[in-house]
């Protein structure tokens, strides 16, 4: 048989395993198609299936290849190794003429090959993960208040600015609260929104449109902060993953680059499409763009119920929605339906509950779909399998207490037979991580007297965390007087559960009257007392230890485990070899400033995906991590839907600045300009009020679609449980 007609024969055997809208994909020849899916429906199984079949029928090679982009490093790593392996196995061809590349790294090896023409230069700069508490953006928070601008003014005064009379201990109360709490993760946001949809620094005036819509001049803060920002971003000589993908398209500017990348990219497939930014949106498509046709030669495949991230970072599955309206009205939308994951007693309550969801919440922000069984003769092994017990079980006891024996029993007659023990794996999903380490310690308890193993997979081992607690506790040895420093060791300690959430920046004002309180101070309540004692105890540490031992020291405190220990131990390496050996209090503080400005770190990761979902494993985990992954049995302990449309409270701290919560409003409204903006359209800016409102609702849709992606991850059996006493509290923590 000759090779055409064996690779004709291999896809055809291919296509017979397919699914709708998997086949259409397989069949994609060029143009723009929008696959809107299901939970495990096999979006990334067909991407692959899809990307193989078109490698060998259009013979795409290393000059002319396939691209796929995703937007995790694992989901890129298992759709490679699942095309090199249907390529190699099954089409008997060489694993070349394709490529899969999470977003970043495509912009990156796009700006290195064209670093002239970038705008950036990788070999000098360093890559900065910015976040909320990154010190870029701590010092951009600061550098903006001591400006003194009316801006700032506005904020200070708060609400009910007539009753404020600028008393000394309440202006550093609200300066502190600006500072901390409120100012980072707004100034976050503004640069993160504005900066991914590629609102340019240049019509920033734009943005005082925005002061009309209510009390505080929010659009001239964001202004002023994204320039404070950007001036550290150059004075650093720093990039953030922002500026990468601004660095592509400022490549695909130049017309020659740009025609070469085309020429070699024959199409792109998009897996998770839902989690895109605009800029990252456009990058693609333009990669995508063919000279000889007008549209692109682009694949986005996505599932918009599975957009979990949308409200704390610049991804939004506004555009992926706009992309599926747009190919509906040209035929090009496929929908991928049928999921062989989940028993049918599971799939019918992930189906009501949506439904349930959709009425919840404005249009839009739950699409409404329904997951199918897979047909009689479907290729999946052990597709929707046999429920165990019945499928989908729900306790409502009185106590958590009981929560936690009730899920301890059942877990205990399931791990109980021999064999189940070893092919079977079983979730704990919580949705925070402190609701997961509670659990964590409360099982090992009740399962003390069987062998199954539990592991909790916490969120804090990152090397950047690592190196950020280490040296806010080094600088609150040394500055123990500073506000500021005294603030963020109580947070860390907080962060590290040793002490409770509490008001830190009320402790913090007078760090002299909270450490070392005389008799004419009011008494502390005994939570306060014991943030004091930790304290203390890390500054008596720094007098009796020698400077060797102080780290590790800090490190035992806060109950690092092996993993944090182990790169806590490098870190004082790395100290002592930058420093000739020394390692004084000034050296470390020094030497970990410049780490934590200026490198971009690697998490610790000696865990990949595998270990989550480990047979005969109990995993405890959050439901944000589970998205993607999937066990034959989820117990989901905290179950409550109804709770999610409690009203946030509001932190006694920020009152002054009235009921609203001035990032969801920031966000709101600088999403809305650019959606305008980008459909071509001009309506007026949301008022406080209206932005407040719709930031809620879509709060609350994402804890809905975040509840569905848990309820997804279930193969045979569903367990959940809400007592009376439910931790309500802890939602949002
Ligand atoms: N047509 C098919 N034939 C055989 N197996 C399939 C088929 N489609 C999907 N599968 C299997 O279904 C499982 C789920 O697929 P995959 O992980 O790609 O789903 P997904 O849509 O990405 O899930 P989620 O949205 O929950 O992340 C995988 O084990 C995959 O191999």
């Amino acid at each position: 048989m000759n090779n055409h007609r064996r690779i004709e024969e291999t896809i055809a055997q291919f296509r017979q395993k397919l699914r709708p809208g998997q086949i259409e994909l397989s069949q994609w020849q060029g143009g723009k198609m929008a696959v809107s899916a299901v939970p495990g429906s096999g979006k990334s199984f067909s991407l692959a299936v899809a990307g193989a079949i078109l490698v060998c029928q259009e013979k795409l090679n290393p000059n002319r290849y396939l691209l796929i982009v995703t937007y995790t490093r694992s989901a890129a790593a298992s759709i490679k190794d699942k095309m090199r392996t249907i390529l190699t196995e099954e089409f008997k061809m060489p694993p070349v003429g394709f490529m899969v590349q999470t977003i970043h790294a495509l912009a990156s090896s796009i700006v290195n090959r064209y670093p002239f023409l970038s705008g950036l230069n990788l070999e000098t700069s360093n890559l900065v993960d910015v976040s909320s508490n990154h010190p870029l953006i701590l010092e951009t928070v600061e550098n903006w208040m001591s400006l003194h601008s009316p801006a700032f003014d506005a904020l200070l005064r708060g609400e009910n600015e007539k009753s404020f009379n600028y008393e000394e201990s309440e202006v550093l109360r609200r300066e502190s609260v600006l500072r901390t709490e409120v100012l980072p993760k707004f100034t976050h946001t503004v640069i993160s929104t504005l900066k991914s949809s590629g609102w340019n620094i240049d019509n920033l005036d734009n943005l005082a449109n925005l002061d009309n819509s209510g009390i505080y001049p929010l659009g001239t803060v964001a202004s002023e902060l994204y320039q404070e920002y950007q001036k550290l971003i150059h004075k650093y000589q720093v990039i953030d993953y922002d500026d990468l993908i601004i660095g592509a398209l400022n490549v695909l500017n130049n017309e020659d680059a740009r025609q070469t990348l085309q020429q070699e990219i024959a199409g792109v497939f998009e897996d998770e499409a839902q989690d895109s930014t605009p800029l990252q949106g456009d990058l693609i498509s333009i990669l995508a763009q063919d000279k000889d046709c007008s549209e692109p030669n682009l694949v986005r495949v996505g599932d918009p119920n599975q957009a979990i991230n949308s409200t704390y970072t610049a991804s939004d599955p506004f555009y992926f929605h706009q992309f599926c309206e747009d190919c509906r009205q040209k035929n090009r939308l496929f929908l991928m339906e049928q999921a062989g994951r989940s028993n049918e007693n599971i799939i019918n309550y992930a189906n009501e509950t949506l439904a349930w969801m959709a009425e919840k919440v404005e249009a839009n922000l739950i699409e409404k779909q329904e997951i199918k069984i897979v047909g009689e003769n479907d290729s999946q092994p052990d597709s929707n399998p046999l429920a165990e017990g019945k499928g989908v079980e729900f306790y409502e006891p009185e106590t958590f207490e009981q929560v936690l024996d009730l899920m301890s029993e059942r877990i205990i007659h399931l791990f109980d037979k021999k064999e189940q023990e070893i092919n079977t794996n079983c979730a704990i999903l919580v949705r925070a991580n402190k609701q997961g380490s509670f659990i964590f310690q409360e099982l090992q308890k009740r399962l003390s007297a069987y062998d199954i193993p539990l592991k909790l997979i916490g969120d804090r081992i990152s090397y950047s965390d690592i190196v950020k607690d280490i040296l806010g506790v080094l600088q609150f040895i040394a500055f123990p007087h500073s506000s500021k420093f005294v603030y963020n060791i109580l947070k860390i300690l907080a962060q590290q559960e040793i002490i409770s959430n509490q008001d830190f920046d009320q402790l913090s004002i007078y760090p002299e009257k909270f450490l070392y309180p005389t008799p004419l101070d009011d008494a502390l309540t005994p939570e306060q007392e014991k943030a004091r004692k930790f304290c203390l105890k890390f500054l008596q540490a720094s007098i009796e230890l020698s400077s060797y031992q102080l780290i590790p020291f800090i490190c035992s405190v806060l109950n690092y485990d092996q993993l944090a220990l182990a790169t806590a131990q490098k870190l004082c390496d790395r100290i002592q070899k930058e420093n000739q050996g020394k390692m004084s209090l000034k050296a470390m503080i020094e030497t970990l400033t410049n780490i934590n400005n200026t490198e971009r770190f690697e998490g610790v990761e000696t865990e990949n995906e595998d270990i989550y979902t480990k047979k005969g494993q109990i995993t405890i985990m959050t439901m944000h991590k589970s998205k993607g992954l999937e066990w034959d049995y989820v117990f989901l302990p905290f179950y409550d839907k109804e709770n999610i449309f409690s009203e946030k409270k509001i932190n006694g701290s920020l009152k002054f600045l009235g009921k609203c919560d001035l990032n969801d409003i920031i966000r709101t409204q600088l999403r809305q300009e650019i959606h305008q903006q980008r459909l071509g359209k001009k309506i007026e800016p949301l008022s406080l009020h209206q932005a407040h409102e719709k930031a809620i609702q879509e709060k609350q849709a994402e804890e809905l679609r975040l509840l569905y992606v848990a309820i997804t991850r279930a193969k045979k059996l569903l367990w959940m449980s809400k007592s009376k006493d439910n931790f309500q509290n802890w939602r949002y923590s």
